[in-house]
């Protein structure tokens, strides 16, 4: 099993290229399963999640091909990829293939849109709270579609002609309920209005790509999103969005070491919320001709209190990580988290570095230390082993982060990214 040792203490200065973005392109690839024609993706980042989808779709009659050909590009970079599923050939999508990620449930969508019929196992992913899947299922409900849970299984039936448009409003903001909901609805009869729908920027990409596909879809980005259902979808090329998890985590990865780097190829406007929170904590960040760019020198780290939310709210994806900046700042920060009851994992193992964190509730107390030291830690979900990785380049002597296939799902070629502006990061095959 693969571990990264980190050797700490340099400061980051250079150019950090972001890739597209994980969570807009796993919906991205899912709604190829909605038209039988090509569904071109440019900018597919190279991630052990999207890899995991291919099989998934694979599974369903997708059939796949790497920048056009069949031939592998060069490992590791963003590929442009064609989607096309003729005809869906299995409408299960099984427990071995979708208990290792999350997003593999969304396909119950689309299946159930254009077959009227799913089966697909309950899902898996990051273990970072229970996250039911009663949203996806009452919403689907209200389009008709007829749902038995037994054996792990989601069992999802259309009704006689398929699905028929409806108003439904989610109780809770969920962001993948709405992706299914909007890919569902396209292929409705009539027209649907959801409400209370999450206004991530992976939902607007979702919204665009479809809308090139031939949907009819208005007030994606808000909370009210309007599908007036067509009868097919045809082929479409779309460019995945920059990834703005892996923009604001590079963003904490120089506010924590310090130095001077422009992320390139991101826009500030997917991430306003964390932008000004780095700011008030020390960072110094402006917009530059070809994204962003981030810079401390001299200024220490202040602390900053800060609440996780939907969009545009602080991101949950990014609160391990901030957690990780805090560690080191002048005062006391108090850290709360409300979309996951589970994500504090990083806390036990940010404190084997030396950082003081006392946990109450859903709110982590960040008392700043004025130093961190190398030690052996463990990553227990994505974005935690991040965090365990920024701490490590601000830590004295080494850091060994063990389990880093949590990493390789979120994360493009991440050592090479930090080695080029100086870091001094190692991945080491046992
Ligand atoms: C692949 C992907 O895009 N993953 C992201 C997506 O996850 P995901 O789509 O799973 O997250 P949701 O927005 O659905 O979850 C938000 C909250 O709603 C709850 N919930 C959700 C569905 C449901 O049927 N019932 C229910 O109670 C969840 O347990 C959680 O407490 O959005 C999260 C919130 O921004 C991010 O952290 C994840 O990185
Ligand atoms: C929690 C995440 O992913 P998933 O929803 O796939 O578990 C994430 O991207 O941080």
């Amino acid at each position: 099993m693969d571990r990264i040792r980190i050797s700490g203490g340099n400061q980051l200065n250079g150019v950090i290229p972001i890739s597209g973005a994980k969570n807009a392109a796993l919906p991205l690839m899912i709604a190829s399963l909605l038209t039988s024609d090509t569904l071109t993706l440019e900018n597919v980042p190279h991630l052990a999640d999207v890899e995991q989808l291919m099989r998934i779709l694979g599974n369903h009659g997708v059939d796949i091909a790497v920048n056009g050909r069949r031939e592998r590009q060069e490992e590791g970079y963003s590929r442009t990829i064609n989607f096309t599923c003729r005809t869906i050939v299995d409408t299960t999508a099984p427990y071995e293939l979708v208990s290792k990620m999350r997003a593999s449930f969304w396909v119950i969508g689309p299946l159930l849109a254009r077959e009227g019929r799913a089966r697909v196992s309950l899902p898996g992913g990051c273990a970072i709270g229970t996250r039911p899947v009663d949203l996806f299922l009452d919403g689907l409900q209200a389009l008709g579609a007829n749902l038995e849970v037994d054996g792990g299984y989601v069992t999802a039936t259309a009704p006689q002609g398929g699905l028929v448009g409806a108003r439904y409003v989610f109780p809770k903001v969920s962001v993948g309920a709405t992706h299914v909901m909007l890919m569902a609805a396209t292929l409705a009869k009539g027209t649907t209005v959801i409400e209370n729908a999450a206004r991530e920027p992976e939902i607007v990409d979702l919204a665009k790509c479809l809308t090139a596909m031939g949907a009819r879809i208005s007030g994606a980005g808000t909370s009210t999103i309007t599908v007036e259902g067509v009868t097919s979808l045809s082929g479409a090329r779309h460019r995945v969005l920059p990834d703005r998890i892996e923009t604001g985590t590079y963003a904490m990865a120089v506010a924590m070491a310090g130095g001077d780097v422009v992320l390139e190829g991101t826009e500030a406007a997917l991430l306003d919320n964390a932008l000004e929170t780095l700011r008030m904590a020390g960072a110094e960040i402006t917009e530059t001709e070809t994204g962003l760019r981030v810079v401390r020198n001299g200024n220490g780290i202040q602390p900053v209190d800060v609440t996780t939310e939907p969009f545009p709210g602080f991101p949950t994806d990014l609160q391990a990580q901030f957690m990780a900046l805090m560690t080191r700042s002048s005062g006391v920060s108090n850290i709360t988290e409300t979309i996951f009851e589970n994500r504090f994992m990083h806390v036990q193992e940010l404190a084997r570095l030396g950082a003081r964190i006392s946990l109450s509730g859903q709110t982590a107390r960040v008392e700043g230390v004025p130093r961190l030291r190398g030690a052996p830690v463990m990553a227990t979900d994505l974005r935690a082993s991040v965090s365990l990785v920024i701490a490590g380049l601000a830590a004295e002597g080494e850091t060994m982060v063990n389990r880093v296939y949590h990493l390789d799902r979120g994360f493009e070629r991440l050592e090479e990214k930090l080695n080029r502006c100086g870091a001094v990061v190692e991945r080491v095959s046992d």
